[in-house]
């Protein structure tokens, strides 16, 4: 699947306040300054769309963009950003976690991961927590450019060892580097084919989607 069309549409910290859940919606989450905009830039061609920088803690709030007039796709505030203080991190825990649990379009989660680091704990807690919460996931390793691909290949292999001591198998798994334009193709792919199978909310008797919380 190739993105024609990429739009801003808002940004939130609130669940209630989000676009009506009447399409299909991904999520890109993983620790800050893992590549989560540029990424989403990088699959929509569109550099800009969503702010990226060199320092982590970039991205605040959760953002939608409309792709293609037919898609959501969430750039969302990274984790584990050590600058950030007790209460900022609490927030995000608490904004974050409210979101990923309590969206009813929300058709997968793609956790981020830096493809030239050993399994981190906090991204394997991560997993560990969507696991526990029944969210789909799949996994984004990034900065593939960084390092040779057997590099790349060994921390993904372990990554993959980590999570089989707490799942039955693991889930797909993409190898990415934004700055190279490399592996966005199988990511837009399979979101096409999830959306293909995407049934919306049902409304209420009032004609308003009834929420889950
Ligand atoms: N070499 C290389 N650099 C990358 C790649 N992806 C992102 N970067 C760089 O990594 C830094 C962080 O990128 P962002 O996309 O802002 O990261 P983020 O995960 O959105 O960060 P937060 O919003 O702070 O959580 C920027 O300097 C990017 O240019 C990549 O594939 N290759
Ligand atoms: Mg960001």
């Amino acid at each position: 699947m190739e993105v024609k069309k990429a739009e801003f549409v808002c940004s939130n910290t609130r669940v209630d306040k989000l676009p009506a859940p009447t399409l299909p919606e991904y999520a890109f989450i993983g620790r800050s300054n893992v590549g989560k905009s540029s990424l989403i830039n990088a699959m929509t061609n569109k550099k800009g769309l969503a702010k990226t920088s060199q320092k982590p803690g970039k991205t605040q709030l959760i953002n939608h963009f409309i792709i293609d007039d037919t898609w959501y796709l969430v750039d969302l505030p990274g984790y584990g950003f050590a600058k950030a203080s007790k209460t900022s991190r609490n927030e995000w825990e608490k904004f974050i976690r409210r979101y990923l649990t309590h969206r009813d379009n929300l058709q997968c989660v793609f956790v981020l991961v830096d493809s030239r680091h050993e399994p981190q704990k906090i991204d394997l807690d991560f997993c560990y927590w969507l696991g526990e919460c029944g969210l789909p996931f799949m996994l984004v390793f990034t900065k593939a450019d960084k390092q040779s691909a057997v590099k790349s290949d060994a921390n993904v292999a372990k990554f993959k060892k980590s999570l089989l001591q707490w799942f039955e198998e693991v889930p797909q798994i993409f190898l990415t580097s934004a700055e190279k334009k490399m592996g966005h193709e199988p990511i837009l792919d399979t979101i096409a084919e999830v959306n293909g199978r995407f049934v919306p909310p049902e409304l209420d008797g009032n004609g308003q989607f009834q929420p889950r919380f």
